[in-house]
């Protein structure tokens, strides 16, 4: 039994009205932007996007319209996953109900697009939605259907995974639907994310057998109107990475992660299009919600591929992989804010002890002192004492909210649980660093040019660690950039950078207010080679403080 709700009054809704011309989100935190994105309304920072509630109680809300799957790997099931392990509300409008499992699809049963239409409403006449996703949309009424509910209802974005095939290679939609998604959803998605095949079906059938192909296809793709384009290459044979290629309508970016060898990848276009979904909801830019969804789909393939569930050929994975630490009391709420980089205090081992300074001692003393975020250098340390020092420490910048890093050692970071890890380039490469850590650790990587920043960018860092500024005594044979080399690879980096070496007191303010774009001075001799950590740090934190402040 239905009933009519058409005739209710409904209450004035969103809120986000989209200029065609332009993009659809603020990106206030997010030094990656590249396009043309447009504040239209106060949403939640990268920064803060752990907190589902704004101030205002409202959770971000993702909308699925998608088909179920018996199964629960893929479609209506993954989703609402998807977006509970990212944290943000889903709401489901079914499209059809599929009897399918690990073996392949046995039977479809496709929604009579009224009732479509009456979920639709249900859901967009009463609750706040941000974001709608779509799936399998099996029949052109039903895409017809929910392009006039987005014309109604207009949303903040629209993520269309144009799901046409099953990972068992059972068809799921039409010629007919190929056709409404050129003409009709296209022109009003926001992101649109083929997979090979799908690409190629977009495109008239036309073979996709490499990254360059794959570009060619990304842009004529976007000529259908779609403000961003998404093509996923893990179908690609002979190699090693799965290469995603992103554009924007001006520039390309190809998004490397390694293939994780599993069976286990069933659903994974209908996780990434919901965790982009997600991070959008959350208030991220495109291209940030594209490489965070990225990361967590990557991991979480990484930590399920032994999962055995079913028979068949392609099998679920988990996607509460997040909840193996939820034991783990001592964590830190917020994610990685690039303001944490203003004073970077680095350990040293040997400077603590020639001053007789426990490694907690040091510590404490740095974040009283006001040190923004930590990082445990401790070359000389046997492994066991690292992880329980490591420990000890954590406790206390936690308890000053302040973030802790693991010098170079990632099976210490991992073993405490810090924060994040800081790599060099000749350390662990970033790309495994972050598929060993997951996409919510901080990982800083050091770089002495622009085309290192790139890289690092790409392969998922979180900032760039850039020097020697100035010489150094602490770490030997390390060549000196200058002021100009940091101005370098602040100008072109898409990643906050903080500048080190031989900065403190006397040259740390001009450092600061010479360097546009600098996040903040990360420093070892000038904290710890010295008696008083805790006044060095003070005196330091003041005249960081008012360079910033002044250049502001
Ligand atoms: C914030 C920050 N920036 C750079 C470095 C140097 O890292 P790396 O090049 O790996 O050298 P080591 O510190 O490992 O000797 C850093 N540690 N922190
Ligand atoms: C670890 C590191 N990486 C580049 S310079 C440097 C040492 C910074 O130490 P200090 O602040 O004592 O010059
Ligand atoms: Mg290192």
């Amino acid at each position: 039994m239905t009933f009519a709700l058409y005739s209710l009054q409904v209450a004035p809704l969103v809120v986000f009205r989209q200029d065609r011309n332009s993009s659809f989100l603020s990106s206030n935190s997010d030094s990656n932007q590249k396009s043309k994105m447009h504040v239209s309304m106060t949403m939640q920072t990268d920064g803060a996007s752990t907190n589902i509630h704004t101030s205002h109680n409202k959770i971000p809300h993702v909308l699925t319209v998608a088909g179920s799957d018996s199964g629960s790997g893929a479609g209506i099931q993954a989703d609402l996953k998807a977006c509970a392990a990212r944290r943000v509300y889903c709401s489901t409008v079914i499209t059809a109900v599929t009897a399918q499992n690990t073996v392949g699809v046995q039977g479809v049963n496709i929604m009579p697009e009224d009732f479509v239409a009456e979920q639709l409403r249900s859901v967009l006449s009463d609750m706040h939605v941000d974001v709608v996703k779509t799936g399998m949309l099996p029949s052109l009424n039903i895409l017809k259907v929910l392009c006039q509910n987005l014309r109604e209802f207009p949303v903040k974005a629209l993520v269309v995974d144009p799901v046409m095939v099953s990972t068992s290679g059972d068809v799921l939609a039409g010629p007919s639907v190929l056709a409404g998604f050129r003409e009709e959803l296209l022109p009003m998605a926001d992101i649109v994310t083929p997979n090979i095949k799908e690409a190629s079906a977009l495109l008239n059938n036309v073979p996709l057998k490499s990254v360059s192909d794959m570009r060619d296809a990304a842009k004529l793709i976007h000529e259908l109107g779609p403000r961003n384009v998404l093509v996923k290459g893990g179908d690609l044979p002979d190699s090693l990475d799965s290469i995603d290629v992103f554009f924007d309508g001006e520039e390309f970016y190809e998004l490397c992660s390694l293939r994780v060898n599993t069976r286990n990848t069933h659903g994974t276009g209908c996780t990434l299009a919901s965790s982009i979904a997600a991070e959008l909801a959350k208030g991220s830019s495109m291209l940030s919600a594209v490489k965070v969804a990225k990361r967590y789909v990557e991991t979480a393939l990484n930590y399920s591929k032994d999962l055995l569930i079913g028979n068949g050929a392609q099998g679920p994975f988990d996607h509460f992989l997040a909840l193996k630490n939820i034991t783990q009391n001592s964590c830190r709420q917020d994610r990685f804010n690039p303001n944490d980089l203003l004073l970077y205090a680095v350990t040293d081992s040997s400077m603590n002890r020639k001053w007789g300074h426990s490694i907690a001692e040091a510590v404490r003393a740095a974040v009283e002192g006001g040190a923004t975020i930590v990082q445990l250098r401790e070359k000389d340390a046997e492994t066991r004492d690292f992880v329980d020092a490591a420990k000890v420490c954590l406790e206390i910048c936690h308890s000053f909210r302040v973030p802790l890093l693991i010098n170079d050692r990632i099976d210490v970071a991992l073993a405490c649980n810090a924060d994040g890890v800081h790599v060099g380039q000749s350390d662990m490469p970033t790309h495994l660093a972050r598929s060993l850590l997951g996409p919510e650790k901080i990982i800083g990587v050091s770089c002495k040019t622009p085309e290192q920043a790139e890289q690092a960018w790409i392969d998922g860092a979180d900032y760039i660690g850039c020097g020697g500024v100035y010489p150094t005594n602490t770490k030997a044979n390390n060549r000196t950039i200058g002021l100009d080399g940091l101005r370098e690879v602040c100008q072109a980096s898409k990643l906050p950078v903080v500048a080190i070496g031989g900065i403190g007191l006397s040259n740390a303010g001009a450092v600061m207010e010479s360097v546009p774009n600098l996040k903040g001075v990360a420093v070892v001799s000038a904290l710890f080679d010295r008696e008083c950590v805790l006044s060095e740090t003070r005196n330091l934190h003041a005249v960081i403080r008012e360079a910033a402040l002044s250049r502001k």
